[in-house]
């Protein structure tokens, strides 16, 4: 019981810059989506240096935005960038181990609705468009997400 409480709270210490949060089990199935097979997806992605870009261009675009900016403010962003650089390259298949929370904790108590979901989607959809992932790849790549919105909206 200490033992497996311990080896949490390892696994879970904060990485360098990042805030710590309440220790979880670590799992690749956190990222609430298998990843695709192949390599197609991931060079639709511009491989992990695009992915980084699109990330670092989509949490720029969430936090500056006047509808949902506010949800972001006070949160760790460098954990988020983190985090959702693993969940996106896990998913792409960029042979990355997802280490973050899954969507329904990490989402809990935000109040966020489903018009905040959608804002968040366009401004996924310009980042991938402005790093020039091909439509078709854009389209699949929002199919994997969509079904987490159950636990990521509240109302
Ligand atoms: C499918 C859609 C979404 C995905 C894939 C996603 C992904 C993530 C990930 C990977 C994290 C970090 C988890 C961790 O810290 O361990 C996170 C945290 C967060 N997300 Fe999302 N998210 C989505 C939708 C949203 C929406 C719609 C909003 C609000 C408009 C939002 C706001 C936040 C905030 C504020 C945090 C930080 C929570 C904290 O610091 O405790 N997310 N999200």
């Amino acid at each position: 019981m200490l033992l497996t409480a311990l080896a949490l709270f390892l696994q879970t210490a904060p990485s360098p810059g990042e805030e710590p949060v309440d220790p979880y089990e670590i799992k690749d199935s956190n990222a609430g989506a298998t990843p695709f097979s192949g390599t197609g997806m991931l060079e639709a992605f511009g491989g992990k240096e695009g992915i980084r870009r699109i990330v670092d261009r989509f949490v720029d675009a969430n936090l500056a935005d006047e509808e949902i900016g506010e949800i972001f403010a006070g949160h760790d962003q460098v954990r988020l960038r983190r985090t959702l650089f693993e969940q996106f390259c896990y998913i792409l298949n960029g042979g990355c181990r997802y280490t973050g929370r899954d969507m329904k904790s990490s989402h809990k108590d935000l109040g966020t609705q489903h018009a905040d979901m959608n804002r968040l989607v366009e401004n996924l959809q310009a980042a991938m468009a402005t790093e020039g992932v091909p439509f078709a790849a854009q389209n699949r790549f929002l199919a994997k997400l969509a079904p987490m919105k159950r636990d990521v909206v509240e109302r």
